[in-house]
């Protein structure tokens, strides 16, 4: 059973700032964890230091249970997948799959059997005998997974693996890479910018910025009690509103906080009912639409089923509901938990 434990795992590039601030992290064994964050927040390094690609020498990476900061790449149980991969144009995609399997001593008929069975779990067996030249983007970024996936690994990492595929081919990939993992029952950690592939595929994602881990939870628990204004505003397209309370007419709690309001949490009234607004664009997104809204708490983005909208003026009245907002220390950004969580969390 591979899980693997992160213990404050700090990092600093020879003559640079630390990029990682004492990371601590429990994965589980064949738990699918995606490391989602902005451009430069440190994933990469993370999954990177996981690997045994960066030194360690700050905190404590065990794989297994057992320390690995002095064991090399090879010795670690891993197979890693990166965002440029690379196959040899030269070979079939028989031997690109089964590439590696010989330098670990494999005999050739075991090789090619493995291969073979590999290409099965990946729908690549019609085309076994094809070069990479006469693949398509998804079929090529399969067999370079079944080059990863032939080595039998406990720990799968994977690093932007579909940011060089078009939006139809990430979505295809998306749900494949999900349906095997659940096949091939190995601890995968995927990273990515993505906020949704984070949360489409992941049993849990840690979220990271600025070289700190800011939430490490389920997908529904970061977007239903997100720890903090940052995780708040990463995940959920269109983003979280936030506006300060005291702005807010008919908030009843503390005054000198934030609130933050998913789109769907601001319904459309007719002008003159509820807070005051005017439309400033309109963007329609298929079934919905979403509508910036100017108000004198500040500008607001709303979504609304494109019938309620039909006909609309420029100026409209918008209902927030206030039951449902997110409250964060304005200070610190901080979640401070509702009244009814606490209850709840209580009961
Ligand atoms: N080999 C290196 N030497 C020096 N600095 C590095 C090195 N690799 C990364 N960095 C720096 O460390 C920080 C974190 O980089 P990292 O690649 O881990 O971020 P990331 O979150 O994966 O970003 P991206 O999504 O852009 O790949 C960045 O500021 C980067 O410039």
């Amino acid at each position: 059973m591979t899980g693997i434990t992160l213990s404050d795992i700090r990092k600093t590039y020879a003559g640079g700032a630390p990029v990682l601030h004492g990371v601590s992290m429990d994965i589980r064994a064949e738990e699918f964890v995606v490391i989602v964050g902005p451009s430069g927040c440190g994933k990469s390094t993370l999954l990177r230091m996981i690997a045994g690609l960066e030194t360690c020498e700050e905190g404590e990476i065990a794989i297994g249970g057992r320390r690995v900061n002095e064991v090399a790449p090879r010795d670690r149980d891993i197979a890693m997948i990166f965002q440029n991969y690379a196959l040899y144009p030269h070979m079939t995609v028989r031997e690109n799959i089964a590439f590696g399997l010989e330098l670990r001593g494999m005999k050739r008929a075991a090789r090619t059997a493995r291969a073979e069975d590999v290409a099965r779990m990946l729908h690549l067996d019609p085309y076994l005998d094809r070069k990479p030249g006469a693949l398509s983007g998804g079929q090529r970024q399969r067999v370079a997974m079944g080059r990863a996936m032939a080595r039998d690994a406990g720990v799968f990492l994977m690093d932007e693996p579909l940011s060089n595929l078009d939006n139809a081919l990430r979505v295809e990939m998306r749900s494949e890479i999900k349906a095997l993992h659940r096949t091939v029952g190995a601890t995968l950690v995927y990273v990515t910018h993505d906020q949704t592939e984070a949360l489409s595929m992941a049993d849990r994602v840690a979220v990271m910025h600025g070289g700190y881990l800011q939430q490490f939870d389920t997908p529904a628990a970061i977007y239903d009690r997100p720890a903090n204004r940052f995780v708040a505003g990463f995940l959920g397209q269109p983003p979280m509103n936030f506006l300060l309370a005291g702005d807010m007419p008919g908030w009843r709690g503390a005054r000198d906080v934030t609130l933050g309001l998913r789109p769907d949490m601001i319904a459309l009234a007719p002008a003159g009912q509820g807070l005051p607004g005017r439309v400033i664009l309109s963007e329609m997104t298929g079934s919905d639409v979403t509508l910036h809204v100017d108000t004198d708490a500040g500008r607001l983005v709303v979504t609304a089923p494109r019938h309620s909208v039909e006909g609309m003026e420029e100026t409209v009245g918008l209902r927030p509901d206030l039951s449902r907002a997110h409250v964060f220390d304005s200070a610190t950004g901080q979640r401070i938990a509702p009244r009814h969580e606490t209850v709840s969390m209580m009961t």
